[in-house]
């Protein structure tokens, strides 16, 4: 099938190469002439394990193609088909400063695509958008052509994304259901035929009306931030009684009706969805009339959760923490990738240099990025990133743990307690064993841990 993507980020690229790697053809567009400009050099412009490789493999087969502005890449689709042209568009829903999804770059793409279009098209939305986007959508692109007086067959449609970052690929070529949002038979059949390759059971594809679409994203997501929060509250309540929530977890996760995915405890969720696709359902339920109780609930506990270490640091050894040095492993929203919006890293630096203390910080992958994100801190000598986990932690007050990557579970703990000038161990993620941690002789504090 003929494709466009329109936005080569997180969403646009893996959707673009993933669907070019079943022999579609497809022409990813954007923006950003330096996030091109890097693409066509062969680099991948953000971290994500196994993109390179299909992309190339695309790229080298020649099924996907990358052009700058929906009008070039258009051009370039429709030149090459007579069937409609599927055009996915996967541009940022950034939240607006009410807390609600800002639609400007999805209105945006819709207006040029109703401008450039020539041929019969679906319009597929894959971007995170409030119910009775795709209507609006519709709308754009159906004032542009009235406008130019092109009377051109096309139709909107939702599929949204459910990927993780970290783990897209798996996720994009093997996902639990794809859903289908459309009213449109013909729109139907078309989807269904670009989808099948990619699932095992046709149960997984969805097919459900367009604005049910737009609400399973955020009820997705919000029902897994609730997981979340609900068990850091548990966590708290562990912390309490002496219990441990790593059993507690267990215990909850293996009824089947709960299930035991996302009950990690933590020192609060991030990343570039959770935060704001929670706050963003908020303001669709306040834009009906419907009181969000437990959304605001999931959001409170979380912005709680994320002065979780600090608290414990502070609790451990005071208020001012003048003269200390603290080390930080980990600064990304989560291991496997160097995003870092919304991390959990930014709360517990920006509050540790607050209280005095010289912090050095460690991550694999995201370290360019946190160049970037505390650039202040950096330039005022408070914070200092380093290219090793055990840098960091030289002649230390403590460590704490904020991103549970691989690496750092199998850290040399005698090493460790060597380098650091107190064996001190916050453990953000619950990701280093607390027994094994106690035997070699360190303070250690999970979240909800014993
Ligand atoms: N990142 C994720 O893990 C994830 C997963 C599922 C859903 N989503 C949702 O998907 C959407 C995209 O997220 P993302 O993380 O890929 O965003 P992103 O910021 O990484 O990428 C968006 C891209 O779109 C480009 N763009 C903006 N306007 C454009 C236009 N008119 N023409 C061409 N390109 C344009 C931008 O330059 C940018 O490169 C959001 O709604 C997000 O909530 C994200
Ligand atoms: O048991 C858990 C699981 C996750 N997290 C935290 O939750 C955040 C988000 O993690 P994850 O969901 O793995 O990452 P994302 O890439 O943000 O993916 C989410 O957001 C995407 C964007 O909408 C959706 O497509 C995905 O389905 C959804 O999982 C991270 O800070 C994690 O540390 C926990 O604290 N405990």
């Amino acid at each position: 099938m003929n494709i466009l993507v329109v936005g080569a980020g997180y969403v646009g690229l893996v959707t673009a190469a993933c669907l070019a790697n079943k022999t579609n053809r497809v022409v990813c567009v954007d923006t950003d002439p330096k996030k091109l400009a890097k693409l066509a050099s062969g680099q991948i412009p953000i971290y994500e394990p196994g993109l390179k490789e299909i992309v190339d493999a695309a790229v080298s087969n020649k099924y996907l193609t990358f052009e700058l502005g929906i009008k070039a890449g258009l051009t370039k689709v429709e030149s090459e088909s007579t069937e409609p042209t599927l055009v996915f568009i996967a541009v940022g829903t950034p939240q607006g400063e009410d807390g609600s999804a800002d639609l400007r770059y999805v209105l945006a793409a819709a207006r040029e695509i109703g401008q450039q279009l020539t041929q019969p098209a679906i319009v597929i939305n894959k971007s995170t958008v409030p119910v009775g986007t795709a209507e609006s959508v519709k709308g754009e692109v159906a004032w542009q052509l009235f406008q130019r007086k092109c009377f051109i067959e096309f139709d909107v449609a939702s599929n949204p994304e459910f990927l993780k970052e970290g783990a897209a690929i798996e996720d994009f070529f093997k996902p639990d259901r794809i859903v289908i949002g459309t009213d449109n038979e013909n729109t139907k059949a078309n989807m269904l035929k670009l989808y099948r390759p990619f699932v095992d059971d046709e149960k997984r594809l969805l097919t459900v009306g367009v604005k049910e679409a737009e609400l399973i994203k955020y009820a997705s997501n919000a029902m897994l931030a609730t997981r979340i929060s609900f068990m850091n509250e548990i966590a708290n309540i562990c912390d309490r009684y002496g219990i441990d929530v790593e059993d507690v977890r267990q215990g909850v996760g293996m009824d089947s009706r709960i299930g035991p995915a996302f009950l990690k405890a933590g020192c609060g969720y991030g990343g570039s969805c959770f935060p704001k696709d929670v706050q963003a359902l908020v303001r669709i339920a306040q834009s009906v009339g419907v009181e969000p109780l437990v959304l605001n609930g999931v959001e409170s506990r979380n912005k709680k959760q994320k002065q979780y270490l600090f608290e414990h640091i502070v609790a451990k050894m005071g208020k001012d923490l003048t003269g200390r040095k603290i080390a930080v492993w980990g600064l990304a929203f989560k291991p496997e990738t160097d995003d870092m919006r919304e991390a959990s890293s930014i709360d517990l630096i920006r509050a540790l240099c607050h209280a005095g203390a010289q912090v050095v910080a460690h991550d694999p992958v995201a370290k360019e990025v946190a160049e970037q994100v505390f650039a202040d801190l950096i330039r005022n000598g408070r914070l200092t990133l380093v290219d090793h986990a055990m840098a960091a932690t030289q002649d230390a007050d403590a460590l704490a743990l904020v991103t549970e990557w691989a690496e750092y579970k199998t850290a040399d703990l005698d090493a460790l307690k060597q380098s650091l000038k107190a064996a001190i161990v916050f453990d953000g993620r619950n990701h280093l064993n607390p027994v094994v941690m106690k035997q070699h002789g360190f303070h250690y504090a999970g979240v909800g841990r014993v």
